[in-house]
């Protein structure tokens, strides 16, 4: 049960005293260097962690997308872990430009054992960790704070001797506080102390001192404030590499990695999609990501970002949620009629426009820099309006509604929307289109026209076969134009119809285009439209005013009305 004072139970953070602190100002204009702990952070939380056959997916997918640092494993913990990278040493499956990494805690005989694993590398990084925090000192270890500090110093003189001993492997130290968050800063800042003069790394060969938000616990101007008091007050900040680890437990990890940029880290770790322990550590993905929507370049490539969700998803047997920020399969989409309305407007705008920044209301990347399409941007169901019920026509099937006709169209799909509560497709758009316009063949059906001119006249006669209850008839008209001609053909046959708008424009591309006639009418006082498609410009026109003419004559006629929602039950 929550308590009525939760001030009882939990304590707040405790701000860090730097007044002048710098990051607030500062901004991000390089990428950090970046370390996958897919393989270990995301490998320990999984339900079912790797087989071989994932960790081999999972690893060649890392190296494609551009990581050049990537924690394999925790060999001494398990046999899975130790044989992999023995494949991947012993098989020469790492790249020449990419470094493994491997986690152990600070403990002799792990320690041997990571060593062992690692025989014959050609580069690697060595990860020894413990925890600092005074609740891990006092509760887990029973240790002091000098204790704390032996523990880690003792295991760097260990791994510095092991190095030592393989002199072949070009060597990169790292040592995580871990719980860095909820240590006392001067003692995190005493122990690197204390592990980087054991260890003494130098500006040309310096060693990763990673801080890990191993619980995330505070505000991420607080992990900030933490990160460049840190980098403030250890020693021989030239010859370290500053990492960080933050993970996701009040959801902030991306802010807290981002600020923790901005205050001075050089390297950021973390899993593709943000999985890991409880809520995950901080997705790489999304990191990357906002850097290059604010221009930045993040020398990973997620151009093709479906498939690697996918590949992800298929080796953590995790889902990625649909929402997921730059990738879920919803995050480029709009069903609601205020965003698809300016989507398509700014869309349009784009494509006569193609080299301006990006300037798309609603989407913040254009879905085609990662791989995606623009068709899925818009799709309809009853929060939908006229926008998007235009857009995917005009984008799957050609058809550029006319304004006046895309509100009344709407309508038409709205309709179907709230009476099926499910989405509407564009299959099914089209459907309703046609059976709302093109298909109204009844009481009339143009079979076919013939049109002659007179030398040295504009006017042109117009003969019209139509089908009306089965028996063919011959209209006449003359006029100026064949439209006109047909107007006037119908009135001759008792109908009165006056054109109030008149639109059309070719359908598809080359030999296949068709054209496609809108109309506006007038009948008997009312305003109604009808639509007509066809190899010829004046074939389409003449259907579209049929159409208008048809629909107009099933109004007074109700059983031959709603075709339409029938039709997509
Ligand atoms: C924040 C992180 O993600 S850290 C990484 C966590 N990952 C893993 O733990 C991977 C899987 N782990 C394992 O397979 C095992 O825990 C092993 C092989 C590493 C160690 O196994 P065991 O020796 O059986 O120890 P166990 O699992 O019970 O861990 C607790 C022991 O480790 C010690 N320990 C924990 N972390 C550290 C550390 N960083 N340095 C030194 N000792 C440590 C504890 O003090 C405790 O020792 P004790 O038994 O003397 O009290
Ligand atoms: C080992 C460390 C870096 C870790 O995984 C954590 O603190 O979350």
């Amino acid at each position: 049960m929550m308590l009525a004072d939760p001030a009882v139970k939990y304590r707040p953070f405790v701000p860090v005293d730097l007044p002048d602190r710098q990051w607030p100002e500062r901004r991000i204009e390089t990428p950090p260097q970046w370390c996958s702990v897919d393989m270990r952070d995301g490998n320990q939380s999984l339900i079912d962690p790797m087989d071989m056959e994932r960790k081999r997916r999972f690893f060649q997918l890392l190296v494609a997308v551009g990581f050049k640092q990537i924690e394999v494993g925790f060999p001494s913990a398990s046999q899975i872990d130790f044989d992999f990278v023995r494949e991947l040493i012993e098989e020469d499956r790492v790249p020449e430009d990419v470094t493994i990494q491997v986690l152990t805690q600070a403990r002799p005989h792990l320690i041997e054992r990571t060593f062992e694993a690692l025989e014959g590398a050609r580069r690697a990084i060595v990860h020894v960790y413990n925890a600092t925090d005074p609740m891990f000192r006092e509760v887990v270890f029973g240790v002091d704070k000098n204790q704390c500090i032996q523990i880690a110093t003792d295991a760097t003189s260990l791994i510095k001797q092991k190095m030592a001993e393989y002199p072949q492997t070009d060597w990169t130290f790292q040592y995580s506080p871990e719980l860095f968050t909820s240590t006392e800063l001067d003692f995190a800042v005493a122990i690197v102390d204390a592990v980087a003069a054991t260890y003494v790394p130098t500006p040309e060969h310096r060693m990763i001192v990673n801080l890990p938000a191993t619980v995330e616990i505070a505000t991420p101007n607080h992990y900030a404030d933490q990160i460049e008091w840190f980098c403030r007050h250890v020693k021989n900040r030239e010859s370290l590499v500053v990492s960080v680890h933050p993970h996701n437990d009040r959801g902030t990890g991306i802010a807290a990695a981002e600020l923790a940029v901005m205050a001075g880290a050089d390297r950021v770790e973390g899993t593709l999609f943000g999985n890991g322990e409880r809520t995950g550590n901080v997705d790489i993905v999304t990191l990357a990501m906002n850097l290059y929507t604010q221009g930045v370049h993040p020398e990973l490539d997620f151009s093709n970002i479906t498939p690697i969700m996918r590949e992800v998803e298929h080796c953590n047997q995790l889902p990625v949620h649909p929402r997921h920020p730059y990738v879920g399969d919803l995050v480029f989409t709009a069903f609601s009629g205020s965003h698809q309305d300016a989507i398509k407007k700014g869309m349009a705008v784009r494509r006569d426009n193609p080299q301006a920044p990006w300037d798309v209301p609603y989407l913040p990347i254009d879905p085609l820099d990662v791989g995606r399409s623009y068709e899925a941007v818009i799709r309809v169901n009853s929060q939908s309006g006229k926008g998007g019920v235009s857009y995917l026509l005009e984008q799957e099937h050609g058809i550029e509604l006319p304004r006046r006709l895309s509100i009344e169209f709407s309508q038409v799909v709205q309709t179907v929307a709230e009476r099926t509560g499910r989405e509407i497709t564009s299959q099914m758009i089209f459907q309703a289109f046609a059976d709302e316009y093109l298909d109204q063949t009844q009481p009339y059906t143009l079979i076919n026209h013939r049109l002659n001119s007179e030398p040295d006249s504009p006017r042109l006669h117009l003969e019209a076969i139509i089908e009306q209850q089965g028996k063919r008839r011959v209209l006449r008209g003359e006029g100026n134009g064949p439209l006109a001609a047909f107007i006037k053909a119908l009135a001759a046959d008792g109908q009165d119809v006056e054109i109030i708008d008149y639109h059309e424009h070719a359908r598809g591309q080359g030999a296949d285009a068709e054209a496609i006639a809108y109309v506006e009418v007038r009948v008997k006082g009312a305003a109604i439209f009808g639509v007509g498609i066809d190899e010829s410009i004046t074939s389409a026109s003449m259907k579209a005013v049929i159409s208008a003419l048809n629909r107009h004559l099933a109004r007074d006629e109700p059983a031959a009305a709603n075709v339409t929602a029938e039709t997509l039950s």
